[in-house]
């Protein structure tokens, strides 16, 4: 047991509490009492309601397993009464609009994707603040959305025939996204500014300017001969750079070294299930990066190859504009904070019963209190131009939970002194009983949510988990391709326009989770903007830059116009669990390679957890993919596995045997990593493998998880491989 000291009746981590007395509160004018007591008071008021909240979702999940087991052939008419008669389905509000007063600029006003970030990874989470601008070029070379053919190969030193498709490419993008009056960018061989006009030298020694004169916004060095030109396209600024000295410059005809693109807008700094944090220790990391990065005082030294690089928060950007005054451009993504769900509680606090706190209000309070810094100034940086903190909260179930979040901000507000509604809130809708309830959970934030976002992998989770006793579900690939899916993703955006978030709040839609594939990335994420999203997570700055050019080729405003009245009616479909029909069995190689691939994400992703503590990793499939895991896409596949022993898909020997299978395999992807420790020996698994055990208990004991959550297993073999350090 770590030190602990006494406060306001709560039992607190030492450390922590220094944390807060030393880091946090330094600066504000809130004193330490002030600030225990407010915290004793919140946990006082608001613990037994969280508590409620949560058997209640027991409650719910044994009603709809036991309606299972006694409606074997349920329809889908029947289905729906029931879920009306037990309170799971509720009546659906009248019409309304959100009354959000102020939303950030890159909220309301400017459709762009959105990165997510670990926090808890300075380098990381630096990296995605600094994600705003990205480069075009780099983004191109360094992935596949660039062929290898044709002596283009990436190799290890630079290519110059992979050089010249990359300028190809950007010269493509320039022709669609600032197109000339006359000719195209591919055979510019001059930019200049005269008389506040863009003039580009063509090679036939044409001059011809921009179709739209208005894209050109400013730029640096000299007029005639620019360092850096702005423009703007569908609300998103770039810029041209060109440098005739540098090696990519001086073997472009106009000198351009590069494209600069407007990426990640937004960026999630993430305390949720990107990161693992399971006791005092790992939260005073993620509280102290976050508030690093609300003083703008977070630093992070690492070697990249042979260089030490020191990272920190870009600056703003300036340019003279085209009547000489200067233009100021954010230099970074404008910061939400995803706090942790209802479900968990944290030993960082014990309250005055000896209970842990629930790490969600802990949360609400640590987060916003860190934010206070920005808001009163604290930063050379400004993150909030609304005076605003916007926190993401994941993983509510129906708007009574939405509306518990509400009265957590509001007493995290009343304790911090903020104006009411200062914490805007962005809500998950990636449960079930949030999607059928979606308008009524709207409505509870109404004053201040400023997003919602369709997190379908939680959501396909919790698919599974609700109707675990309903049949066995479908391979995980066909699950993708249900009606329910489309249904729910469908329904998130006519519910957000006709709840007035157009030009006020984000519709958003999930992440891309291949965080190496780009080319299959640009061919299909253009797909959830057409659907009327007007943001989309992506899982790195390269993939935000990439997926910028999506903004630029869709006008995501003039499409969500076109939406606005649609309304599909799709409950029915939503309600519709995607279900393994009984004409279609799978064939007994399917089902293994159905286990193989699961059973490998699941081990790969929690030996890295468990033994040392990463909460979001790359994790090649079995067709050697690399996947973005983090416990989302682990709650997918622990219940999945659970669900087909349920029903007899698969038996728990084959389950077992499979799980030996590929712990040899994960085993032996990891060796490059000095720090991994083998889960097998001689293709035995190792019996004091505290990974190994929580793999296997997440699938066996799947069934009994709260909601298919893997937090509660997660948090206990991480603390016990804590305890044998
Ligand atoms: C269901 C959900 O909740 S989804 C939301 C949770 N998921 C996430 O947040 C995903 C975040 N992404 C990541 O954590 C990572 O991209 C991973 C784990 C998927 C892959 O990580 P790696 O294998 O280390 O990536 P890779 O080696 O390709 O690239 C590393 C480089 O990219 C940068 N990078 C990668 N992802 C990110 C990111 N999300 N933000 C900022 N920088 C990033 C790193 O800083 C590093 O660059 P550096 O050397 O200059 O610091
Ligand atoms: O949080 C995102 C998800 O898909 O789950
Ligand atoms: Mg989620």
């Amino acid at each position: 047991m770590n030190a602990t000291v006494t406060q306001a009746g709560m039992t607190i981590d030492a450390d922590f509490y220094d944390f807060v007395d030393q880091e946090l509160l330094d600066g504000l004018s809130i004193s330490s009492d002030s600030f225990w007591q407010g915290l004793a008071s919140i946990v006082t008021k608001l613990s037994p309601k969280n508590h409620a909240l949560l058997e209640k979702r027991d409650e719910l999940q044994a009603q709809i397993d036991s309606y299972h087991v006694q409606n074997p052939n349920w329809n889908a008419e029947k289905y729906r009464t029931f879920l009306e008669s037990i309170g799971y389905l509720l009546p659906e509000p009248q019409d309304f609009e959100i009354t959000t007063e102020v939303s950030e600029p890159e909220i309301a006003h400017v459709a762009a994707p959105q990165l997510v970030v670990p926090v808890n990874n300075a380098r990381f989470a630096l990296n995605a603040a600094n994600a705003r601008w990205g480069s075009l070029y780099d983004a191109l070379y360094g992935t596949d959305l660039i062929s290898e053919e044709d002596g283009a190969e990436k190799g290890s030193k630079y290519n110059p025939v992979r050089g010249f498709k990359v300028m190809a490419y950007g010269r493509q993008l320039l022709d669609k996204i600032l197109p000339l009056s006359t000719g195209s960018h591919i055979e510019s061989t001059h930019y200049g500014i005269v008389n506040g006009v863009l003039i580009v030298t063509l090679n036939d020694s044409r001059q011809v300017q921009l179709a739209s004169s208005t894209q050109l916004l400013g730029y640096q060095g000299p007029q005639h001969n620019p360092r850096v030109i702005l423009f703007k396209h569908h609300g998103l600024h770039f810029e041209i750079c060109i440098d005739h000295d540098d090696p990519i410059g001086k073997v472009d005809k106009a000198g351009i070294k590069d494209i600069i693109l407007e990426s990640a807008l937004t960026t999630i700094m993430d305390c949720e299930d990107s990161v693992t944090a399971v006791d005092a220790e790992d939260k005073v990391l993620v509280y102290r990066n976050w508030l690093g990065l609300n003083k703008g005082s977070l630093k992070e030294q690492f070697l990249k190859g042979d260089q030490q690089v020191t990272r920190c928060l870009n600056g703003d950007r300036e340019y003279i504009s085209l009547t000489g005054e200067p233009i100021i451009l954010s230099g970074r993504a404008m910061m939400f904070v995803r706090n942790v769900g209802h479900l968990m509680t944290t030993p960082a606090v014990f309250d005055a019963d000896g209970n842990e706190v629930y790490e969600g209000i802990l949360d609400a309070v640590v987060t916003s209190t860190a934010a206070l810094h920005d808001l009163q100034g604290n930063s050379p940086y400004k993150n909030s131009k609304t005076a605003s903190i916007n926190i993401v909260k994941p993983k509510m179930h129906g708007p009574e939970e939405v509306a518990f979040t509400a009265e957590l901000f509001d007493q995290v507000e009343n304790m911090l002194g903020l104006p009411k509604n200062t914490i805007k809130m962005g809500i998950m809708d990636e449960e079930r009983r949030t999607s059928v309830n979606l308008k009524a959970c709207i409505e509870a934030a109404k004053a201040r949510v400023v997003f919602i976002n369709t997190g379908f992998l939680d959501r396909t989770g919790d698919e599974i988990h609700t109707s675990m006793l309903a049949g066995p579900v479908k391979p995980k690939e066909d699950i993708k391709t249900q009606p329910w899916i489309s249904a729910y993703e469908r329904q998130n955006v006519e519910v957000g326009l006709a709840s007035g978030f157009k030009g006020r709040a984000q519709i958003g839609k999930g992440m891309w989770p291949k965080p190496d594939e780009m080319a299959n990335m640009m061919n299909a994420k253009g797909a959830q903007l057409e659907a009327g999203a007007n943001t989309a997570w992506v899982p790195s700055p390269t993939a935000a830059t990439l997926h910028s050019i999506h903004y630029h080729e869709i006008d995501v405003q003039a499409l969500q116009n076109t939406l606005l009245d649609h309304q599909s009616h799709c409950l029915d479909a939503l309600l519709m669990p995607p279900l393994l029909q009984d004409d279609m069995p799978l064939s007994p190689s399917e089902i293994q390679a159905e286990l193989d691939n699961n059973i490998q994400g699941i081990l790969g992703y929690v030996v890295r957890w468990i033994d040392q503590g990463i909460g979001c990793s790359k994790v090649p499939d079995i067709f050697h993919v690399g996947l973005m895991e983090d416990r989302a896409t682990l709650r997918i596949s622990s219940q999945h596995i659970a669900n087909w022993l349920e029903h007899q898909i698969c038996t728990q020997e084959q389950v077992l045997a499979t799980f030996v299978k590929m712990a040899s395999v994960v085993d032996s992807q990891n060796s490059y990593d000095p720090n991994y420790v083998p889960m097998c020996t001689d293709g035995h698994p190792n019996s004091n493998s505290l990974a190994y055990q929580a793999a296997i208990s997440l699938v066996l004991e799947g069934k009994q998880q709260p909601n298919g959550y893997t937090e509660p297993l997660l948090h206990y073999y991480r603390r016990l491989k804590k305890q044998t350090h």
